[in-house]
């Protein structure tokens, strides 16, 4: 039998989660990704109700170290009552997953009607300038794994008014990023916290060489991670507003210049002291530090943000 085309399992899941929610959580408005170690995003929803990814039909289980497994159901916001949904836990493709499991969740939150989504990563920063716990507003991305065959949105058009060839310059709203600032300005956060770049997607799970860092930082990338771009890309599709938070849990180690080992066996020979250099590398557990760091304010921010989203703009598909 030939599989059900993919709207029609979307359409399954969308039932299977809607018969584990009360009737105000059925049609969240906003949707939130937690990126790695920031699970804790959705601390701030009210009446929160926990569905695993287990009781999804379609979701995979996220393997990675500071990552959960479920969606949570709440509403968030001082001022509104914002029916949101957060994923905490995404999907990436190093994982084994596939590009379509990858995305399926993103499909399935435009399926339930979020009109808006707030896509968080933990990522490194490439750009010196931008130091280590910022937020970076990403406002463009480039996408290698993408640009070279590999984009979630091959293959057959998801439905009959899905556009074959979708526009994605204009993929990261302007409204939504505006509201960041305005969130920052409410909460005090200090403006030198606050960073604007393109981000690069890249597949890992190997973490750059300073070769790669120095090419993706030269292609004009500011931060680079394995995640985001593909939800981004499937939450466009969906005709999905976006937005897109990358902390900076580390710097790419870019070292200025190459130790020679030529030149310290010759010191050495030559009886010179030789002063090694003490090489850094990234770890996993740095990027989760820093998101444990950092979650209190992103925690914050993501609630102001939403709270500042007016429904008139919330409830718009396009903008
Ligand atoms: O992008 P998120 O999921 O936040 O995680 C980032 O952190 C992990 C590497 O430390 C990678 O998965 C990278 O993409
Ligand atoms: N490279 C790629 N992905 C990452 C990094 C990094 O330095 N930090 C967190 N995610």
């Amino acid at each position: 039998m030939a599989p059900a085309p993919i709207f029609e399992t979307i359409a399954s899941t969308v039932e299977a989660i809607r018969s584990q929610l009360p009737d105000g959580l059925k049609n969240p408005r906003v949707g939130i990704v937690c990126g790695s170690g920031l699970s804790g995003l959705a601390a701030s929803m009210k009446e929160v109700v926990e569905v695993a990814y287990d009781n999804v039909p379609g979701f995979a289980k996220s393997t990675v170290p500071g990552h959960r497994s479920s969606l949570a159901f709440g509403f968030m916001g001082d001022n509104q009552r914002v029916p949101v949904v957060a994923m905490l836990g995404r999907f990436h493709p190093y994982e084994g997953h596939s590009l379509s499991t990858v995305v399926y969740p993103i499909r399935v939150l435009a399926a339930l009607g979020i009109k808006d989504i707030i896509i968080t990563n933990a990522a490194g920063a490439l750009n010196p300038e931008i130091k280590v716990g910022t937020v970076v507003v990403v406002r463009d991305h480039l996408a290698l794994p993408g640009l070279a065959g590999m984009n979630p949105l091959l293959g057959p058009t998801f439905s009959s008014t899905t556009p074959r060839f979708l526009p994605v310059s204009d993929a990261y709203s302007p409204a939504l990023r505006r509201l960041v600032f305005l969130a920052a300005n409410e909460l005090s956060i200090p403006w030198s916290d606050f960073a604007e770049g393109t981000y690069a997607w890249v597949s890992g799970p190997t973490y750059e060489t300073p070769a790669e860092g120095r090419f993706l930082r030269a292609a004009g990338a500011d931060m680079v991670g394995m995640s985001t771009v593909p939800e981004v890309l499937a939450a466009r599709e969906a005709g999905v507003g976006v937005l897109v938070l990358s902390l900076a849990t580390n710097m790419v180690v870019i070292p200025e210049k190459y130790r020679s080992i030529k030149e310290e066996v010759e010191a050495e020979l030559l009886g010179k002291k030789v002063e090694l250099p003490v090489e850094e590398v990234v770890s996993h557990e740095e990027v989760l530090l820093i998101g444990r760091q950092k979650g209190e304010m992103m925690k914050s921010l993501v609630e102001k943000i939403i709270d500042l989203i007016p429904a008139s703009v919330r409830d718009e598909s396009q903008k």
